[in-house]
């Protein structure tokens, strides 16, 4: 039997919670039944009771004070303890039938999505473990980025790093549209949804203009913050360069307060689930049972 889940990632204040909670509605008012688990261990407030919560496991103020860890230490101690008691996700998700849909609500740490081999193993769990789940994850990256460029390419990157890691069914989704609608041109938008390379440059060149145009540049400083400096510049040209020679990320968009937003996004996330599941290979062990089987009946 085959279950279904999404795992909802992204940077801190990026709308996962929100998101969850607009896709937990969403399930709710179309009949179709959802297990919500909430993986940050400092999430207070929700708008749905969690069906897991890793706060019952352990919690990221206990650990901060016990341990004397800060607030992205004491993340990544809990997700290896986390690692070290699996049963603890193991258990309670075994029961979980395919009709379900399984949110994971992550955690806004960005290490987490970038370099620390933590995530990889957990997905490794759940998908290829018993639990055998077949899920999509869903980046999101908040849309308010766009205005300031070399912003959102970081975030595309973060974002890409963790398809890379993950290597499982992924989209990523540019959240809160609702706050750049009519302040981005449509032509403008398009080109961050796809995202362009070249927007990065046309920044760099639109920043020197203001710089050349302005009259008074009193704070040296200042003419340092309009132009980021020139080091600034070519990092932020190396990480559109790198994202473009990839050519792996592109972007939906979610206005988690609109319920057909958040009915598209689902949409994709189930095509995701189900196209990966018609490619997967079957089983080798499944053939030779039926082979022998086979020879038995005969
Ligand atoms: N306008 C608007 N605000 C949103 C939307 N989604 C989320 N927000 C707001 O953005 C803020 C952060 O949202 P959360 O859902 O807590 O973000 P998160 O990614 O779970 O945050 P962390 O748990 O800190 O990583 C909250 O104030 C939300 O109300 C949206 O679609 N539109």
């Amino acid at each position: 039997m085959s279950k279904f889940g999404t795992l909802v990632m992204g940077p801190a204040g990026a709308g996962k919670s929100t998101f969850c909670a607009a896709l937990i509605q969403h399930l709710q008012n179309n009949k179709r039944p959802c297990f919500y688990v909430n993986l940050d261990p400092a999430a207070e407030d929700f708008a749905f009771e969690p069906d897991i919560d890793i706060k019952d496991l352990i919690s990221l103020e206990d650990v901060m004070d016990e341990m004397s860890l800060g607030p992205n230490g004491g993340l990544i101690y809990c997700f290896e303890f986390l690692l070290e008691n699996l049963d603890f996700l193991t258990e309670p998700l075994s029961d979980v039938t395919e009709d379900y849909l399984i949110v994971f609500d992550m955690p806004g740490q960005i290490e987490l999505y970038t370099h620390v081999p933590i995530l990889p193993e957990l997905v490794k769990h759940l998908m290829r473990g018993n639990l055998n789940i077949n899920m999509c994850a869903a980046y999101l990256l908040e849309s308010t980025f766009v205005i300031d460029r070399p912003k959102f390419f970081a975030g595309t990157l973060s974002a890409m790093s963790a398809m890379l890691m993950l290597e499982m069914p992924h989209i990523n989704i540019l959240s809160k549209m609702d706050l750049v609608k009519g302040q981005v041109a449509k032509r403008d938008l398009k080109r961050f949804l796809n995202v362009d390379a070249d927007l990065i440059d046309e920044d760099t060149e639109r920043k020197s203009t203001i710089k050349e145009g302005s009259k008074r540049i009193e704070d040296p400083g200042a003419t340092e913050n309009i132009m980021g400096g020139e080091s600034f510049n070519r990092l932020n040209k190396a990480v559109a360069q790198l994202i473009d020679d990839f050519s792996m990320v592109s972007f939906l968009k979610l206005n988690a307060q609109d319920e057909d937003s958040v009915g598209a996004i689902l949409s994709y996330i189930d095509d995701a689930i189900q196209y990966h599941e018609s490619q997967e290979p079957k089983e080798p062990k499944d053939m030779d049972t039926g082979m022998m089987e086979g020879a038995m009946d005969g």
